[in-house]
């Protein structure tokens, strides 16, 4: 099948390079030149494994192309997939100016037939607006071109977002039963028919709840995150154990393992943004979401926590005091660092007086170009960007870990000690066992765990 993806970021590249692999001739296009030149030459402007390889054996293939030209893109694809940003609004509602750009661009271009596909991330109501920037382009141009709008929510996870996309839990697909809608739900069929035959793993639905379903499956992520980080910080003044609460009740079919790590706060580009514009769709129905504001609240606590521990522990004047810190990244196996916790430390610490040095094992780039924008000169003269994680710890008083890196798991305990000036490591993450830490000498300072940190 001829695919257009419009927007080639995490979810555009990964989409294109995904469908390719499966034998569709897909057009990739984006605004930015620079992305897109990358492309050409055979870069990858994310970190996200296994996409480097997929995407260039397309690309050999001939089943992948990459373009800023937007007239060829729509004269590509029978089917256009909008992949573009929906970042936040100043008020916190999701910007929704790249998705109607883009769906502008088709409607200026269309001469037949054309299912556009919504894969942004995208509030109640957006595939009405996207219909009527498109019969308004249409109209002005004279042109009577059929189309439909079918809502396609992504469900990815950077980290793993080809694997994800190989071996989706499910494709949630939003039509409506126009005449039109029906050829377009028939088309995504044909499209989706290699991840599932049967199309077990496909949920049909009409075009709002599809769009409704991306955020109530994010908000009820985010909300099983804030709910243990609360228990975590209720545990270590209770002198419990979350780690062996999180077994308990992890076990119960009905709640299950997955998504209760207490930690030093959610990030990323998704679950912060999607919170917030679902508790805004909310206010513009007059109702108020209690739980999801609670969501908010509590993470954006949960992301002081490490900090606060660090100066529980070494006063409220960290001048001439140096930390170490371990991870960067919002979570391990990618760059970004959208909303990442780690920014939050860095900036306590600063504050407090402190220097640092830090490292992650592959968003050092990115660290280095977000830091520069959060920090003032003074302030970035106090972070070091070193070259190991054994690098950092020269000096320091303590290790930092914000990021559960596989390569973390399993240090060096004996060199870290001789390192450290104190053997005293805050964990975020809840990598290791604190008798064993103890054991080895460490004072060990982990998220809801202090029972078995002062035993
Ligand atoms: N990142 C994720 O893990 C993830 C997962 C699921 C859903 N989503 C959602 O998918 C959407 C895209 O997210 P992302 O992380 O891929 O964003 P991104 O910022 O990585 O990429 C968006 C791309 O769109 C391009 N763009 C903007 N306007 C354009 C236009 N008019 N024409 C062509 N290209 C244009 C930008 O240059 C950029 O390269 C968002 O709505 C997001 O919430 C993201
Ligand atoms: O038990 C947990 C699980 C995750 N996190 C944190 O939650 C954040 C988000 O993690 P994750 O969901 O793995 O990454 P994302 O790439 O942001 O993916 C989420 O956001 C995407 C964009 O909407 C969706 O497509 C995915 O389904 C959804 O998991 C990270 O900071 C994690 O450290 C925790 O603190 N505890």
């Amino acid at each position: 099948m001829k695919i257009t993806i419009i927007g080639t970021g995490y979810v555009g590249l990964v989409t294109g390079a995904c469908l390719a692999e499966l034998g569709n001739d897909v057009f990739c296009l984006d605004v930015d030149q620079k992305k897109i030149d990358l492309l050409n030459n055979g870069g990858i402007p994310i970190h996200e494994p296994g996409l480097e390889e997929v995407v260039a054996r397309n690309r050999a293939a001939g089943r992948i192309q990459f373009s800023t030209d937007v007239a060829a893109s729509v004269a590509h694809g029978e089917v256009q997939f909008i992949a573009v940003g929906t970042p936040p609004d100043e008020d916190g509602s999701a910007d929704l100016q790249y998705v109607l750009a883009a769906a502008r661009n088709i409607g200026k271009h269309m001469t037949g037939f054309k299912v556009i596909v919504d894969k942004s991330t995208v509030p109640v109501g957006t595939g009405d607006r996207v219909k009527t920037a498109l019969r308004e382009e249409l109209a002005a141009r004279g042109v009577d071109a059929g189309f439909s709008v079918v809502s396609n929510p992504e469900f990815l996870k950077e980290g793993a977002a080809v694997e994800d996309f190989m071996r989706p839990d499910r494709i949630v697909i939003g039509h409506d039963s126009s005449a039109e809608g029906l050829q377009a739900a028939a088309l995504m069929k044909k499209l989706y028919a290699p991840f599932n035959r049967n199309h077990e793993r496909t949920f049909w639905m009409d075009v709002r709840s599809a769009e409704f379903t991306k955020y109530a499956a994010n908000a009820m992520l985010a909300t099983r995150i804030s709910f243990m980080n609360e228990l975590a910080n209720l545990a270590d003044r209770v002198g419990v154990d979350i780690e062996a609460v999180r077994h308990g009740i992890g076990s119960d079919p009905r709640i299950g393992h997955s998504f209760l790590y207490a930690g030093a706060g959610y990030g990323g580009s998704c679950f912060p943004k999607d919170v917030q514009a679902l508790e805004r769709t909310a206010r513009q129905y007059q109702q108020d979401l209690l739980i999801l504001r609670a969501v908010e609240a509590v993470n954006d606590k949960q992301k002081l926590v490490l900090g606060r521990k660090v100066v529980q522990r070494f006063g409220a004047d960290l001048a001439g005091k140096h930390f170490a810190i371990w991870g960067l990244a919002f979570k391990p196996n990618t760059d970004d660092m959208r909303e990442a916790p780690a920014r939050v430390l860095v900036r306590q610490l600063l504050d407090a007086g402190a220097t640092v040095a830090v490292y992650d094992p592959v968003a050092m780039t990115e660290a280095q170009r977000v830091l520069a924008l959060d920090l003032s000169a003074e302030e970035l003269a106090r972070v070091r960007f070193a070259a190991s994680a054994m690098d950092t710890l020269d000096g320091a008083e303590a290790l930092v870990i914000v990021t559960e890196w596989k390569a973390f798991r399993a240090p060096d305990f004996d060199r870290i000690k001789a390192a450290l000036k104190q053997a005293v490591i805050f964990d975020g993450r809840n990598l290791f066992e604190p008798e064993v830490m103890a054991q080895a000498g460490f004072e060990y300072h982990g998220i809801g765990r202090s029972i078995l940190t002062r035993s």
